[in-house]
């Protein structure tokens, strides 16, 4: 498994990170097994795995229920696991005990929280204080959609731009171990990337982050509708996970399903119970 000195080592040698989400056992193996640098247990799962609009749904309790099956499908891979909506704004000690339940019960090896308030940059030096990694995500915060007034571009212009520089150096500060950069345009990102110690994990933020991240469910199209413009897929599971239900449905209607090499048999019919009552 990587270390956070593994990552930091990555980004001075101009090495990209590759992350990707993942959100239950089969998705998590199949991450590792291709090789990916880094997981994140991301609460997008409220709306790729359970089906709401928005991020805001979901629990701590979802969080490491996920998390969990996660490590169990890849035990070797650096997980980052995302602090849900408001699990860390009711008060500092409340946010502790989120990231410690997060942190102790599902074996990853950083959180994730969004944004750099004050509140926020105290919560990343308290919880790097305490010995737990924290990734840090600026630009498009999906837990704040509904002040921001839906899944826009962030730090487009001078002022927005500069105050997310300011931030990322907070975090930086602060002790963050990473910056995850969703939605920004790509000369900001680059900037960003250039001005900060620690690796950038871009999502529709360029070329020139540190790494890159994307959903599971949009680099195989899965369950998804509607790509954002930053996903490039990489394979139509929908396409093909259609077509064999279809088939499947199809051969079980005209009994060309099961077969007998799919049925077990036995050798000696008088073994069968007598079936006296009929049909
Ligand atoms: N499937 C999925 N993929 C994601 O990347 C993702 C989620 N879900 N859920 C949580 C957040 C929400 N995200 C989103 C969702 C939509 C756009 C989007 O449609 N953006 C517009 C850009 C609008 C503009 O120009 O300002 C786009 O056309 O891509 C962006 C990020 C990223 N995250
Ligand atoms: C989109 C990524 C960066 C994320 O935060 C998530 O999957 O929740």
């Amino acid at each position: 498994m990587l270390s956070r000195l593994d990552l930091q080592k990555m980004k001075r040698e101009d090495e990209q990170i590759t992350m990707i989400t993942a959100y239950d056992y089969p998705s998590a193996k199949l991450a590792e097994e291709a090789g990916i640098d880094m997981i994140l247990v991301g609460d997008s799962l409220g709306m790729v795995m359970l089906g709401y609009d928005s991020t805001v749904k979901v629990t701590v309790q979802d969080m490491i229920h996920h998390a969990k099956a996660v490590k169990r499908g890849a035990k070797n891979t650096f997980i980052v696991v995302d602090m849900p909506f408001m699990s860390y704004h009711v008060s500092l000690e409340a946010s502790l005990l989120n990231a410690q339940q997060i942190f102790q019960e599902t074996d990853a090896q950083a959180v994730k929280v969004e944004g750099a308030s004050e509140e926020v940059l105290l919560l990343v030096q308290r919880l790097t204080d305490a010995g737990i990694p924290v990734v840090a995500h600026l630009g498009l915060t999906p837990q704040s959609v509904n002040v921001l007034g839906g899944y826009k571009v962030q730090g487009k212009d001078k002022n927005t731009g500069a105050k997310l520089l300011n931030d990322a150096k907070q975090l930086v500060a602060h002790g963050a171990i990473s910056l995850v950069l969703e939605c920004v345009p790509k000369e900001l990102a680059e900037i960003v990337t250039n001005s900060v110690s620690i690796p950038t994990i871009g999502i529709g933020a360029g070329v020139e982050c540190d790494g890159q991240v994307l959903v599971y469910h949009d680099i195989l199209k899965y369950g998804v509708d509607r790509l954002p413009k930053f996903v490039k897929p990489y394979a139509d599971f929908n396409k093909v996970g259609k077509q064999a239900i279809e088939s499947y449905i199809s051969n079980v209607k005209d009994r060309t399903f099961p077969l007998d090499e799919h049925s077990f048999k036995i050798k000696n019919k008088d073994l069968l119970p007598n079936n006296s009552e009929g049909r």
